[in-house]
């Protein structure tokens, strides 16, 4: 893992949106097209402020979720519903290149039916990410990978469908371990004091809580902090 250490949020924006800059830019070069997975909570923050400085070709992206709360998409907790609002009036990116979740659906439905449009931007079952920008949460979750919930051992679903999020709200769908470790990168994007303490449990002493399962097996994982979220360094 490397790990950046920034002075605070606006320069990990800048380091984030560097990264993303060469990841999509490589990708497209390679196999012309980028797909990335998106976080909500402070990820999306950074990415509606940092993307449209990004210079890249917009129209090879593909947008999906790395988790997303099962509520409409004109819910203030929908992470979709923000950067449709934040983020696409901003940049080139069209709606339809992102991958949403059906509307209206139990969190199993909506688990089923977002495996089927992974498929199809996949092409079958490999779903081989490029980019998959993540957050962690105070209590060292990921995605909508809570500590102690069963789905951290699941090694066959790929998306799990959650009914008990102990943050609000309760229904979520969310990647599993066996896509975010076969992405080609993972970023991991953490700032804030509230947050230092998990941090060095997890990224220095190796505690295994969600966000420390996030080891790419053949590709390349990336820690960026600012100066409160590594204070214990
Ligand atoms: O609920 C969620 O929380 C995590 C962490 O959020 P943060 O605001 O503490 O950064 C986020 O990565 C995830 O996508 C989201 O659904």
């Amino acid at each position: 893992m490397t790990i950046i250490k920034v002075i605070d949020e606006e320069e990990i924006i800048r380091k984030l949106s560097t990264y993303i800059q060469k990841i999509s830019n490589d990708a497209i070069l390679n196999r012309n097209k980028f797909v990335v997975g998106l976080s909500g909570g402070s990820v999306v923050k950074y990415l509606c402020e940092g993307l449209p400085q990004v210079e890249t070709d917009w129209s090879k992206w593909t947008l999906a979720f790395c988790d997303e709360r099962v509520v409409p998409e004109d819910s203030s907790d929908s992470t979709f519903g923000i950067y449709k609002k934040d983020l696409i009036p901003k940049t080139e990116l069209k709606e339809s290149q992102f991958i949403t979740i059906k509307q209206g659906a139990t969190a199993q439905e909506t688990a089923k039916d977002y495996i089927e449009k992974l498929r199809k931007v996949f092409g079958g079952d490999d779903f081989k990410f490029d980019l998959l920008l993540l957050g962690m949460g105070p209590d060292g979750h990921t995605c909508s990978l809570f500590p102690g919930h069963k789905w951290l051992e699941e090694t066959e679903d790929k998306v799990a469908a959650i009914t008990d999020s102990p943050k609000p709200p309760p229904e979520r769908i969310t990647l599993t371990y066996p896509v975010i470790n076969g992405a080609r990168n993972c970023i991991l994007a953490i700032s804030g004091a509230g947050k230092s303490e998990r941090a060095k449990r997890i990224l220095k002493d190796k505690e295994d809580l969600p966000a420390g399962r996030v080891k790419p097996t053949d590709g390349s994982l990336y820690g960026i902090l600012d100066e409160e979220a590594a204070v214990h360094w």
